[in-house]
């Protein structure tokens, strides 16, 4: 059974798992074995089909929040589709897309570069405008997408003030977080007030058995009342089966042994791990085929002894080597 939970800044009700469209809106992505899940099928019809019956299998089993971004290939046209198509009403879904990234990779799965990064207001102007014209109505929340400390984005006056313009016509306003830096990206981010209320209703980061580093940050922002989403909850598929990594052995030994003991698949044991910190609001999915979103579905399902999650949380591991990592997994 799904459960929801209310994101109190932005006053909205989602479910407590999302559907993430990174791996489905475009041939090329780094989760491991995407090549394999996409199976060859990469016509923009077949890619479209593939999508809506994700977007059905989600639907059916309550999911009602849904990740996009302007840089996901065809991510937020699918979705605009088939929200459409299916006669969702506005209010009964909620969506998130980003600005910052446009998607260059021209449908390739290899491509010299599959996105390029612009953090001005000019490039939020252009996307803002792209995505409503996707998505419209339906569109609830935009976020800065992996807003960092160097690009400045946190200082630019022009784009904050264009952000809280967007706010005060009731559009949530978020930014995703990246890289080993994430808790201090955060804390920066909090302080932005307009007429001492924050700017920012919802913060989406990555936080999984690998990569726990932000969880203090995440808590202290949940607190202060945002909402918060997380991501790479299975670290991009390395937390599960697929990884044959020999640095990963011992990890896996470890999984495998609590698989053992309670019957849970490897994803569903690290979802569960997320959805049991009380700050986690939301935890996407990534699922690239119907089986791993029903494999992922069964962490809601997930009941861990204070003792089991203790033994997941020892997973973690240095975050400068969990992102460098992350920056070498393949494009496919
Ligand atoms: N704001 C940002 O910069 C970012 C946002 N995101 C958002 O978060 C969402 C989720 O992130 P991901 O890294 O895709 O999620 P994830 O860490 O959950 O990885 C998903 C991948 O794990 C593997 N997997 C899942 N279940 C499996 C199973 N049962 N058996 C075998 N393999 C399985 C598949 O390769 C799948 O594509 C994205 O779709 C996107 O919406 C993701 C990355 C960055
Ligand atoms: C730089 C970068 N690489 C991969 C991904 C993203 C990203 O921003 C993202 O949002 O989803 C996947």
């Amino acid at each position: 059974m799904m459960q929801y939970r209310e994101l109190t800044a932005a006053r909205l009700r989602v479910s407590r798992m999302g559907l993430g469209l990174a791996a489905l809106g475009r041939p090329g992505y780094i989760t491991l074995g995407h090549g394999q899940d996409m199976a060859g099928r990469y016509d923009t019809a077949a890619m479209e089909e593939h999508t809506f019956s994700m977007l059905d299998a989600a639907w059916q089993a309550g999911i009602r929040y849904f990740d996009v971004a302007r840089s996901y290939g065809r991510a937020e046209k699918f979705l605009g589709s088939w929200l459409r198509g299916r006669n969702i009403s506005e209010g009964a879904a909620v969506v998130g897309s980003k600005w910052g990234y446009t998607y260059t990779a021209n449908w390739q799965v290899q491509a010299r570069e599959h996105e390029v990064k612009q953090h001005s207001l000019q490039q939020l102007d252009k996307q803002r405008e792209e995505s409503n014209l996707l998505l419209g109505g339906y569109l609830d929340l935009y976020q800065i997408h992996s807003a960092t400390l160097e690009s400045g984005v946190l200082d630019n006056k022009l784009v904050l003030d264009r952000l809280h313009a967007l706010k005060m016509h009731g559009l949530l306003i978020g930014l995703t977080l990246s890289g080993p830096r994430q808790a201090e990206t955060l804390q920066r981010a909090l302080e932005i007030r307009f007429g001492g209320e924050r700017l920012f209703d919802v913060v989406q980061a990555t936080w999984n058995l690998l990569e726990q580093s932000a969880g203090p940050a995440l808590a202290q922002a949940h607190a202060a009342g945002l909402g918060i989403l997380v991501k790479e909850g299975l670290a991009n598929g390395r937390l599960t089966t697929r990884n044959q990594e020999a640095a990963f052995a011992d990890k896996r030994a470890l999984l495998q042994q609590l698989s053992d003991e309670t019957g849970y698949s490897f994803d569903a044991l690290a979802l569960a791990a997320i959805l049991a910190q009380p700050w986690a609001d939301v935890v996407l999915s990534g699922a690239a085929t119907p089986e791993q979103l029903r494999s992922n579905l069964v962490a809601l399902r997930v009941g861990l002894t204070p003792e089991q999650l203790q033994r997941l949380q020892g997973l973690a591991e240095e975050p400068e080597r969990y992102w460098t990592t992350r920056s070498q997994l393949e494009w496919n």
